[in-house]
């Protein structure tokens, strides 16, 4: 099978390498060409544009930082929309609303091409390791033929209907993440402050109701004051921010996502936004100074 892939961003390039290192036959674009070469190493081909890509591939998967990032490759110039036709299918996996999506189905089935969203769940490791959870929504029969990528991908796809959908899932997981990544910073602040060992609380969190892969993973880094990038701050405040907005649409009262908003735009304001998001932390030490 042969796709296109557009954007090589931690996931992108972690996404592409898998489906090359798979058997896929992979064609990759990357607004900063550069970051195509070590997919080209691997036996990528690469085109200067996403138009390019979309006139070599029957099926192309994007995965772009945020709704701009998404619009644009579809709709300006040398952009998906010059070339997708019908027999061809786009498959946008980037977290954005799905008021972004909805523009993105109506121009591409307007010129006859087939789209599914399918955002996801997890992050740079399972990206590598192919144990994404795919939140898809659109097109059924491309949901189908899209399985075999998919599977390669990650370690579940759920079909979620509508498009729309999938981009509505995919926010609510995050919003939820986000919130539980700040209380959990502010856990291990407070016991640092009251003088508590905050690896000790670490293993107490562990051991009960609480424990999850999230604070294993990220609480001894978070203790060491180091977020080397999985998942950059900026893009859970791009979901913290679009998942207020559906609970604004839909009338849900939401005090404690927006105070963890509040807290990742704080972060970003000093210049945290390309670190991990578990770098808010550093928002609550601030805050506590
Ligand atoms: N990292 C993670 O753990 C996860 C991320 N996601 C989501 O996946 C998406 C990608 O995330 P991630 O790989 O981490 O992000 P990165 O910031 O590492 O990569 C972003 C990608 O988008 C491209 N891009 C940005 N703006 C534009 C634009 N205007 N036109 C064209 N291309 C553009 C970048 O190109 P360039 O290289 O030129 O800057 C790059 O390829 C985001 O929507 C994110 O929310 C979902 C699950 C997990
Ligand atoms: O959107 C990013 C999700 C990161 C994760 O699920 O660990």
């Amino acid at each position: 099978m042969e796709v296109g892939f557009l954007g090589l961003g931690i996931m992108g390039k972690a996404m592409s390498m898998n489906l090359l290192k798979n058997g896929f036959k992979v064609t990759v674009w990357n607004r900063t060409l550069s970051k195509c070469d070590e997919l080209v190493e691997h036996g990528a081909s690469v085109c200067e544009t996403p138009a390019e890509v979309i006139k070599k591939c029957k099926y192309t998967i994007a995965m772009l930082s945020d709704p701009s990032a998404a619009l644009s490759v579809v709709f300006d110039k040398d952009g998906v929309l010059e070339q997708i036709c019908e027999g061809k299918g786009y498959i946008d996996m980037s977290t954005v609303d799905a008021e972004t999506s909805l523009k993105i189905n109506e121009a591409i089935t307007g010129k006859g091409g087939r789209f599914i969203e399918g955002p996801v769940s997890g992050s740079k490791k399972p990206a590598e390791d192919g144990q994404l959870i795919i939140l898809a929504a659109g097109d059924k029969a491309l949901f189908e033929e899209s399985i075999p990528a998919f599977n390669v991908l990650g370690k579940k796809s759920f079909y979620l209907g509508q498009v729309g959908n999938g981009a509505k899932m995919k926010l609510i997981v995050n919003m939820i993440m986000g919130s539980m990544m700040n209380a959990f910073s502010e856990g291990l602040v407070l016991a640092d402050k009251s003088g508590l060992s905050s690896d000790t609380l670490l293993d107490i969190l562990d051991l009960g109701a609480m424990t999850n892969p999230m604070f294993k993973g990220k609480g001894p880094s978070m203790n060491k004051s180091s977020y080397p990038p999985a998942f950059p701050l900026k893009h859970q405040q791009k979901d913290m921010r679009l998942a207020l907005a559906l609970g604004d649409e839909n009338a849900v009262s939401m005090p404690v996502a927006a105070a963890a908003n509040e807290a990742f735009k704080k972060a970003r304001s000093l210049g945290l936004g390309d670190l991990d998001f578990s770098a808010v932390i550093e928002a609550v030490k601030f805050s506590r100074e």
